[in-house]
């Protein structure tokens, strides 16, 4: 069952096109990659969902259904009803989704009371779950300020903080690109133990194809605002048909066009 739909959207920064026409469906549950060159447009996509658009931008065509409502053009209000809830996001740039000066546990409990009416025993039963979930030290987290927990406890904090209301989506934006690459591993095992627990779909944005190969259901490669290739990861890895996706693939370490199914397992493990 398709849980997001984009339909022909474009969207444009004072009249320069940026996204071209592009379509997609995210199913429930599944993982979602959109890859692609920088600039390609894809964290502006990603940033449409949600009603996240740079006040530079806007949306010159096209539709965004999400569980069977159109949310193309909601007011900021009725958007942030919907972020947190039922789409939640975690970006590259952790720090930015945490408020520096305040507890992890009060910024938790702030967002749980924007969107429940819970006691304050249930808000706090439901932060330290989320923490348990992301693998951090719970009661020691909910107590901590920002900056006194490292790069990864802070992404996994802020994962905490993503899906602790069960959102149906979770858009991921090059969530690892900041941490080195055990703590990235980790933090990706994280996103998809999360997955698996509240069944939410993922709209995983990357440049890593590795990262693509292991934990996509299905991958749409994004070039110069368009989507240039789409389908099951199956048919993008094993069989591109697009040029741009064959760079992209070539662009491996040791990947040739020659290189069998069997080898590029191994390669991309
Ligand atoms: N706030 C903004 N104002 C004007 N142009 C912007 C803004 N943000 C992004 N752009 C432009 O929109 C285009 C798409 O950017 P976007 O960030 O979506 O690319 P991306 O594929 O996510 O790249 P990266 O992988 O480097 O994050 C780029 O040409 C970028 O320069």
């Amino acid at each position: 069952m398709s849980l997001l739909t984009v339909r022909h959207l474009h969207i444009s920064c004072r009249n320069k096109p940026i996204v071209k026409n592009i379509d997609f469906t995210v199913r429930q549950g599944e993982w979602f990659t959109l890859i692609g060159e920088s600039g390609s447009g894809k964290s502006i996509t990603a940033s449409t969902i949600g009603g996240l658009l740079p006040k530079e931008m806007s949306i010159a065509a096209g539709h965004v259904l999400f569980d069977n409502k159109d949310i193309t053009h909601l007011s900021n209000k009725e958007f942030q009803k919907l972020r947190g809830k039922e789409i939640s996001y975690v970006f590259q740039d952790y720090q930015s989704s945490l408020t520096p000066f305040m507890k992890i546990g009060k910024q938790m409990d702030e967002m749980i009371q924007a969107h429940c009416s819970l006691t304050k025993n249930e808000r706090r039963e439901i932060a330290l779950q989320a923490l348990e979930d992301v693998q951090l030290p719970t009661k020691r987290v909910y107590n901590s300020y920002p900056f006194q927990l490292s790069g990864g406890q802070l992404q996994r904090a802020s994962i905490a903080m993503a899906i602790m209301l069960n959102p149906k989506l979770l858009i991921a934006d090059e969530p690892t690109t900041a941490l080195d690459s055990i703590t990235a591993v980790h933090v990706l095992e994280v996103i998809a133990n999360i997955k698996e627990k509240i069944n939410c779909a993922i709209l995983f944005i990357t440049h890593d194809l590795r990262l693509a190969r292991k934990y996509s259901n299905t991958i749409a490669v994004m070039k110069q605002g368009e989507i240039v290739e789409a389908g099951t990861k199956e048919s993008v890895i094993y069989h591109p048909s697009h040029p741009y996706t064959k760079r992209l693939l070539g662009a491996v370490p040791t990947i040739k066009s020659s290189t069998s199914p069997a080898k590029l397992d191994l390669i991309l493990q």
